[in-house]
């Protein structure tokens, strides 16, 4: 068996395609629009997982309440720098809910409020200002 995605639902593709790839490095692999269903698929995947993808799933003009079931918990990636992650996503408008105080790991929400979680690759970073001193933001 292979693991292929995790589908989220998504209520602005264009934000969700800005926070993904813009934010968080992800590339768009493929899509798929179905005008019958009135629904678009985008599947993304990161350079060093191309097959572990996210299937952004946009149903046109949709306002319904997706919620927030505290059973799904978070997205995870692994990345180079997470200093320089959050202060990317930071400068991008993204609350950083659980700042990488431990050089280690943070937590930010998606515009859809799902929850994703970075992991410092290797062994933690030293810690750094303003991260040693960022307090929590908000739940993950
Ligand atoms: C391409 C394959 O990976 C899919 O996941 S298609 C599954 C299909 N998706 C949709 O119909 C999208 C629009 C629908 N309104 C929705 O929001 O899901 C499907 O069966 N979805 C139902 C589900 O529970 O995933
Ligand atoms: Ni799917």
């Amino acid at each position: 068996m292979k693991y292929l995605h995790t589908m989220i639902r998504v209520h602005d593709l264009d934000a969700a395609l800005t926070f993904f790839c813009d934010g968080l490095g992800l590339r768009e692999m493929r899509r798929k629009e179905n005008p019958a269903g009135k629904f678009t698929l985008v599947f993304l995947a990161a350079d060093e997982s191309p097959d572990a993808e996210i299937e952004l799933t946009y149903n046109w003009g949709s306002d319904e309440d997706y919620g927030s079931a505290r059973n799904f918990g978070h997205l995870a990636f692994r990345v180079d720098d997470i200093y320089a992650t959050c202060a990317h996503l930071a400068a991008m408008g993204v609350v950083i809910n659980r700042p990488p105080r431990d050089g280690h790991m943070a937590f930010v929400r998606s515009p859809d409020l799902i929850s994703v979680e970075l992991l410092q690759k290797g062994d933690p970073l030293p810690p750094a200002e303003p991260w040693a001193s960022m307090p929590n933001s908000g739940s993950w």
